[in-house]
């Protein structure tokens, strides 16, 4: 099954003009398989049928580096804020072998995620057992990069990326078919943050799976209050609205 997984994958990835070679789409479907298993007692992803999660995983994962500004720049240090099962940053990590740190607030998964970064040799990565407020007051502007999928609504990712990220830095957002009044909400809250949305792509994923819009924020000025808030604040007292 891996040998089968390995070429769709390859043939997926292609399909978005991104550069991929065989071992880093091998390492990508070893990950897969390794949160496929661990699912069985760990609760960690929803998607279990191995072809839809190539897609829905990796594909989706690495979508960002299709995005003109991202995929063409180097970064030396993201943050996977929300992690999961390692979802985006273990497949970032391995197509970009920038140095990563792939947070969650739930311990087991962060656990979990440690095991597969262990078990596939990825050096340029660690997991922390973290929420991101508490992260980003301990090593604020430590990043160049935020990716967050699937964690919260717009402009608390927003809120959550500016005090981690160093000038210039970018977040990326991957979305469904965000509502206006989400992306609204996003642009007053980056207002507020220093931050400016520099671009907005959509892509339909392979295999008819649906939609992604991919939204860039950058890190452009200074935030007008006090970030990181204490923890909640931000999801409880959104910004933006
Ligand atoms: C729906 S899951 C998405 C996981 C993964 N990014 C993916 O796309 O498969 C959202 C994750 O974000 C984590 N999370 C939510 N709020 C967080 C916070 N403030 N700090 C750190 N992790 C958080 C949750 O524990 C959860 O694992």
């Amino acid at each position: 099954m891996e040998e089968t997984l390995v070429a769709q994958l390859l043939d997926e990835i292609a399909s978005y003009g991104i550069a991929c070679d065989e071992a880093a789409a091998r390492r990508m479907i070893r990950h897969l398989l390794l949160v496929i298993e661990k699912n069985k007692v760990v609760n960690l992803t929803r998607i279990t049928n191995p072809a839809e999660a190539v897609t829905l995983h990796c594909l989706d994962s690495i979508l960002p580096l299709a995005v003109e500004g991202v995929g063409n720049r180097s970064f030396s240090s993201f943050l996977d804020l929300g992690t999961g099962a390692g979802f985006p940053g273990i497949p970032f990590g391995i197509m970009t072998g920038s140095a990563g740190v792939l947070i969650d607030s739930v311990g087991k998964k962060v656990a979990a995620v440690s095991e597969f970064i262990d078990a596939l040799g990825l050096d340029n990565l660690y997991a922390e057992h973290v929420r991101v407020e508490e992260y980003a007051a301990r090593k604020p502007g430590s990043c160049d990069l935020v990716l967050a999928r699937a964690v919260a609504q717009t402009n608390v990712l927003v809120e959550y990326a500016s005090p981690l990220l160093s000038g210039h830095g970018l977040l990326v957002v991957e979305k469904g078919r965000p509502e206006e009044s989400e992306l609204v909400a996003a642009q007053r809250a980056a207002e507020l943050c220093g931050m400016s949305l520099v671009s907005q792509n959509g892509f339909e994923l392979t295999r008819e799976l649906g939609h992604r819009e991919i939204l860039v924020f950058e890190k452009s000025g200074k935030p007008r209050l006090k970030l990181p808030r204490r923890v909640g604040v931000a999801k409880h007292e959104p910004l933006g609205f």
